[in-house]
């Protein structure tokens, strides 16, 4: 068990305490990462294909357990948990998988409202939320297609409600605008940066879209050799900081 070191970072939303990950005998993929980041904050998390941010952002939606070290969410070890603490603490967790994950038998308006279903929400309760948040990332005519017959951008977009349909604590996204074209990317960041903002949702994601991250002003860990190290955040010429939230740039609507 590691000894979690008694400091400024037992608020953190996310705590990862000298954790490594291998996931068989070829190497350590995550060697010895130290984080915290502080509940409603805003990171990004950047490294080159295979660096291991998947891996990472794993471990921190609580699919697989370190191979050593302590992963805390909201305050509490994650390794001394039970099925159902886990659970539940999942179900705080929003997830954009870089692969989408959706039902295929589902249409896209059921797979977004699904995390609502499973909560046991009445339809007639957040039918209109759903549909409202649908149109927001532009798929108005299309909620009701199933996924094979959209394009991956509509996927993912269709991914992304359903990760912040819940309203969740934690918002982790992999890839989040790989599959858009700039200006969908732009408004999808905003979507991320209103759930920041106004609900204090902590928020990470991992990209490779350099133009888009300096668009905000947040902080960049940056992951190589199995290492995180935070850089210094590089804002663009849109970027700007209000109070404490952050805020992109918005084009006219
Ligand atoms: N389930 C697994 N079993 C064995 N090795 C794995 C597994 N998942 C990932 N890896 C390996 O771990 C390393 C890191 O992969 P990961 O997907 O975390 O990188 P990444 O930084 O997210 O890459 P990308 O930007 O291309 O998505 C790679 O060498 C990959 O082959």
């Amino acid at each position: 068990m590691t000894q979690l070191r008694p400091d400024i970072f037992d608020e953190a939303a996310v705590r990862l305490d000298a954790v490594t990950l291998r996931y068989d005998a070829s190497g350590e993929i995550l060697s010895g990462i130290d984080l915290a980041l502080k509940p409603g904050s805003f990171s990004f998390l950047t490294g080159a294909s295979g660096a291991g941010k998947s891996s990472l952002l794993k471990l921190l939606y609580l699919a697989r357990p370190p191979s050593t070290g302590e992963v805390s969410l909201f305050g509490r070890p994650t390794s001394r948990l039970t099925r159902d603490q886990l659970s539940a603490m999942r179900r705080r967790i929003g997830v954009v998988f870089q692969e989408f994950r959706l039902l295929g038998h589902l249409t896209a308006y059921e797979n977004a409202a699904l995390p609502l279903r499973v909560m046991g929400r009445k339809e007639a309760q957040y039918r209109t939320d759903v549909e409202e948040l649908l149109a927001w990332v532009g798929l108005g005519e299309r909620m009701h297609k199933r996924p094979e017959t959209l394009s991956g951008g509509e996927q993912q977009r269709v991914a992304i409600a359903r990760a912040v349909v819940t309203q969740p604590d934690l918002l982790i996204a992999d890839e989040p605008t790989g599959n858009v074209d700039p200006e969908m990317g732009a408004r999808l960041m905003r979507l991320f940066i209103e759930l920041n903002k106004r609900l204090g949702t902590t928020v990470i994601i991992a990209s490779h879209d350099l133009g888009l991250i300096r668009q905000v002003e947040a902080p960049v860990y940056h992951l190589a050799n199995g290492l995180l190290a935070r850089t210094t955040p590089e804002p663009g010429k849109t970027a700007r900081r209000r109070g404490d939230g952050i805020e992109i740039k918005a084009e006219e609507e």
